[in-house]
């Protein structure tokens, strides 16, 4: 995932700001519900203020879901249906086992660009027919003057996009790929050649950003009644440009930023003027409830208590339901952002097998859910998987909630054995050790401000309720450790798994991380899931991840997955690459994430 560059750039600069989350629920004003969270943005505390926006679920023209166009580069077609041929060809000369996997996911594959392919070049009228049309441009009246984008068209002929199918077809690479996926099987199988790194754009070019986090800064230093401007921070320097239209933005977006503009200016409301640190509104964040359209908007002010900003906090609010009022597009609900208090206001809607409340943290949430698909193909059934960088666990939770299933061919897929997740810093130090549960029905209530613990219960039972498929009767067990990387390893908790998913942050993984993953697999270790069980050895001739056979390494720095490679593959520990696939997640930007499948 990558960082909005406006706030990174800001962040830094940030000192007086502290950071409150606020409830409000339809009905009252304001409510100093507020929870101060641990958590910082750059040396300095923000208050932090969240509420929803709910664009009228009547009309489809705010949703997005009528006027929402989907976009395919020309030769979309052709790329379709090179890439199902290639994933075909890959089956071939593999032992059954293989063989089996690989014609399984052939076919998911195929079914997959098939599906993406349609999306991408159906365009909904407003009169709810379907009519097929090709849009190879992101088409913006902002685009030039405006950071965010560095393309228009062409999408997938970015800088970054070249290096990574360069360094995955140079030799160096391809002497260590499965031989039935190498570049060079032309010359064997006399097959037309193609990249080994397949690109692929998950999602529509255009409206795909459902998360914004946008600068604000005063329209006018002399009158605080021209109200504010949002946007993003022109290149540069710390102007804030202005995009009201925005392409990329989800519709929603630019409606509800229209109007907190509105609302600053009606309301007099003091934006931070930079110069004097003066002023109090500074940034914004928006995330869109896709299934809804809704908006939960995060006000970031210039305070460190609630009761300095009032009582233009208040104003502001009121004005905004006034519009709501007048529009019937305002304030529905508010909530706390991924705290146990959000979980009942937010609505059980699942998109790919994930509840729509993990959504609010991707800025791309279509486009993810297309990696966490890969990722999850790739793991074989009946494995035990271990996945570190895990945030809010969505690739390891959706290879829970797709395995175990019975599948389209009538089979059932023999699940999870189980699944370790590791992420670092969910809840903001309030967990503390292991929380474990097996299934829905032993949940362990000991500590109410667990919420990740509540999140996950919240996955997996959903998961169980509102799927038609049957469900194995054996629940995978399911495990969460807040801890980095190198120490969950150390302590064992990639012991005894067969597959290991890392997704790391854009400077690639730990070292220690790294070491341990390159250390040849030590066959006299013996098979065990827990460290104790290692106790008589010393800690140093361990290797904490000896049986772990498939690496499955989700990338969003192409430098640092590109060193990271080269240690796998130059290293003693019989790491053979499968394939890398690059994922156009942020249309626009020159910014790849990549799916690179590693197996021993
Ligand atoms: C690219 S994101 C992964 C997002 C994840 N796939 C998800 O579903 O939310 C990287 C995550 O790793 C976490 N992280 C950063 N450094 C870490 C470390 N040393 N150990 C463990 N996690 C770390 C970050 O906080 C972030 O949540």
């Amino acid at each position: 995932m990558v960082d909005y560059p406006v706030i990174r750039d800001g962040a830094h600069k940030m000192s007086k700001l502290s950071k409150l989350t606020w409830l409000i629920t339809r009905g009252l004003s304001v409510s100093t519900s507020c929870e101060k969270e641990d958590k910082e943005i750059g040396n300095g505390r923000y208050l932090h203020l969240s509420s929803w926006y709910d664009n009228d679920d009547n009309d489809d023209r705010y949703t997005g879901r009528r006027s929402r166009t989907f976009a395919s580069r020309a030769g979309g077609g052709e790329r379709t249906a090179s890439a199902e041929r290639s994933r075909t060809r890959r089956t071939r000369g593999t032992s059954n086992n293989d063989s089996e996997r690989g014609a399984r996911r052939t076919e998911q594959q195929q079914q997959r660009q098939k599906n993406l392919y349609e999306k991408r070049t159906t365009v909904q009228s407003s009169g709810g027919e379907q009519s097929s049309q090709s849009l190879s441009s992101i088409d913006c009246p902002h685009f030039g003057t405006c950071p965010g984008c560095v393309v228009s068209t062409n999408i997938q002929d970015i800088d970054v996009i070249e290096s990574a199918k360069l360094y995955f077809s140079s030799q160096s690479v391809q002497k260590h790929a499965i031989p039935h996926n190498r570049k060079d099987r032309k010359r064997y199988f006399h097959e037309e050649e193609e990249e080994f790194y397949k690109v692929i754009i998950p999602s529509s070019i255009t409206s795909w950003r459902s998360q914004a986090k946008l600068a604000v800064a005063p329209t006018s230093t002399w009158s605080r009644s021209s109200g504010a401007t949002i946007g993003l921070y022109a290149r540069h320097s710390h102007d804030v440009l202005s995009i009201p239209e925005c392409k990329v933005h989800h519709p929603s977006i630019n409606r509800a930023v229209e109007m907190i503009v509105e609302a600053t200016k009606k309301v007099r409301t003091p934006v931070y003027l930079e110069d004097t640190g003066e002023g109090l509104l500074r940034y914004i964040q928006l995330q869109v409830e896709l299934s809804t359209g809704k908006i939960c908007l995060t006000l970031v002010m210039n305070a460190e208590k609630l009761k300095e900003c009032q009582p233009h906090l208040s104003f502001l609010v009121k004005e905004l339901k006034r519009m709501d009022d007048k529009r019937r597009c305002g304030i529905r609900y508010g909530v706390i952002a991924m705290t146990p208090a959000v979980i009942p206001y937010l609505q059980e809607i699942r998109l790919g097998g994930i509840p729509s409340m993990v959504h609010l943290l991707f800025g791309n949430f279509e486009g993810f859910s297309e990696i966490a698909r890969e990722v999850r193909e790739a793991i074989p059934e009946g494995s035990k998987v271990c996945e570190m960088y895990a945030g809010v666990g969505l690739l390891g939770l959706s290879s829970l909630l797709y395995h175990g299933k019975l599948k389209a061919d009538g089979k059932l897929d023999r699940g999870l054995k189980w699944l370790r997740c590791r992420p670092k810093n969910f809840d903001s130090g309030k967990t503390r050790g292991d929380k474990q549960w097996r299934g829905k029905n032993q949940q362990s209530r000991r500590n109410r401000d667990t919420s990740m613990k509540d999140l996950m219960d919240k996955m997996v039972s959903s998961s169980n309720t509102s799927d038609d498929m049957s469900t194995s009767k054996d629940q995978p067990s399911v495990t969460y450790t807040v801890a980095n990387a190198a120490s969950a390893l150390y302590q064992g908790q990639a012991l005894g798994a067969d597959v290991l998913i890392v997704d790391p942050p854009r400077k690639g993984l730990e070292e220690p991380v790294l070491q341990q993953l390159c250390q040849p697999r030590n066959s006299k270790q013996p098979y065990v899931e827990n460290a104790n069980m290692l106790s008589h050895l010393p800690r140093h001739t361990i290797n904490w991840v000896n049986d772990v056979r498939t690496l499955i390494y989700v990338s969003c720095g192409f430098d640092a997955l590109a060193r990271d490679c080269d240690q796998l593959l130059t290293s003693n520990a019989g790491w053979k690459i499968e394939s890398a696939t690059g994922y156009v997640l942020f249309p626009g930007s020159n910014h790849v994430e990549s799916v690179v499948v590693f197996r021993r």
